[in-house]
């Protein structure tokens, strides 16, 4: 994707998603975003992001999990809040050195799904009318939004101050960050642009990564067969070891079946929103500077012209004559160009580590004898409608 593609909006709305400033990383761009998105990257990296520290972490959040569903297992599970968990854990490992307290992680999940709740209803007012805000403060949904930004603001300044007082052993991106701003004096490194990135990566990789396993888990519930042909894969191939990222070469079908999810759900069916910065001509039509532009890559998900079938669940379209892996290439579940998400290893490998290890331990089954449904709820980021499942131990 070109250049010109690559700023953001700049609204109101986008202001106050962001504490009140177009800081960050998500929703900045120009000279901001370049630095801070390349800084974010590599200090994440340098503290084992991508690497075979996070794999581990991967796999204690997967022992934990088991655990959780070890001790619930009479009572039919809604997996959701224990998978949102146990990603915000990792993300908060690398981030900030440590492992939220469960009734911490709670209070924050909450608060991250009211402020997106609240995000959707306000839409439509805040971001057409920003003076309303003036008129109807609480029927607007500014007043709330205001009070659940200053509370995560709250959650993340307490952890920088821990930072400050080096009160947290190890290293992790906040140490980094604070070292540049303090040692290097870099002068775009403030403790506001701290807070949103943290912010930012909190918001971006928590229920997009849950989202996807949910779907996983619904459908692998709703499709018998299809879960009994992952699962004797898994024994076939893995037998009781513990999975790792590098099995998914070896777990073709089952590879190919969370691909499908990732298509057929697309969780961000409209990537963006992009700024252009420059005047494009595209198909005959000129799209001036400023334009707010947004990619349709759920429609490329569900294109007849690339895929047959686009509205079955086929997982076999992804294995070609060979059993190898095909067709990657018409796939966008984290965007494209430059703009594209930095969390992906994080994403994939939590994604295939926590679904196989669930599959190899337990038959997921309906609660109630009534199958939940398919249809997702649609919005920025689409998500399964809440369900509960019975997790059945293998062994
Ligand atoms: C399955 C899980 C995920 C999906 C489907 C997903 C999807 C996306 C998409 C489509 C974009 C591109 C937006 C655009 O084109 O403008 C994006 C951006 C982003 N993602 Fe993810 N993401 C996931 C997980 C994560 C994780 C785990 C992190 C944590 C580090 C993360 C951090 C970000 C950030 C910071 C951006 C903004 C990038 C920028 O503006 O330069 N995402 N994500």
């Amino acid at each position: 994707m070109e250049k010109e593609f690559e700023g953001r909006p700049n609204s109101f709305f986008i202001r106050l998603r962001c504490l009140g400033k177009r800081m960050g990383i998500t929703f900045a761009d120009g000279e901001l975003w370049r630095e801070h998105r390349q800084f974010t990257v590599k200090h994440l990296k340098n503290v084992g992001f991508g690497k075979t520290a996070m794999e581990a972490e991967i796999k204690k959040e997967l022992q934990s999990i088991l655990n959780y569903i070890n001790e619930h297992k009479s009572k039919p599970i809604n997996p959701k809040t224990i998978l949102a968990m146990s990603v915000m854990n990792i993300l908060w490992k690398f981030t900030a050195g440590e492992r939220i307290k469960e009734e911490r992680l709670n209070f924050l999940l909450d608060l991250l799904s009211a402020r997106s709740k609240a995000f959707s209803m306000a839409g439509g007012w805040l971001n057409q009318w920003p003076w309303v805000r003036f008129l109807l403060p609480e029927l607007s949904g500014f007043t709330l939004i205001k009070q659940m930004n200053q509370q995560i603001s709250d959650i993340i300044e307490e952890t920088i101050a821990k930072h400050k007082k080096k009160s947290i052993t190890g290293d992790d991106f906040m140490y980094s960050f604070l070292e540049e701003m303090n040692e290097k004096n870099n002068k775009s490194y403030t403790e506001e642009q701290l807070k949103i990135i943290c912010l930012d990566i909190l918001i971006a990789g928590s229920q997009t990564t849950s989202n996807v396993l949910e779907f996983a888990i619904l459908t692998v519930l709703r499709n018998k067969v299809i879960q009994d042909k992952i699962f004797d894969e898994i024994s076939n191939i893995l037998g009781n070891e513990t999975p790792s990222w590098a099995d998914s070469s070896r777990l073709v079908y089952t590879m190919a079946f969370l691909l499908e999810i990732q298509r057929y759900f697309t969780i961000v069916p409209l990537a963006g929103p992009r700024r252009l910065l420059e005047d494009v001509k595209m198909d005959g039509f000129l799209l001036p500077k400023d334009t707010t532009v947004l990619i349709a890559v759920g429609d490329v998900h569900f294109d007849p012209d690339i895929w047959d079938n686009p509205n079955k669940f086929i997982p076999e379209r992804f294995i070609d004559d060979q059993g190898n892996i095909k067709n990657t290439e018409h796939m966008y579940p984290f965007g494209i160009g430059r703009r594209r998400c930095p969390g992906d290893a994080l994403a994939k490998s939590f994604i295939f580590i926590v679904f196989v290890g669930l599959i190899q331990a337990y038959r997921v089954q309906c609660s109630n004898g009534v199958l939940p449904s398919e249809e997702p709820i649609i919005g920025l980021i689409s998500s399964a409608r809440p369900f509960t499942a019975e997790f059945v131990p293998r062994q």
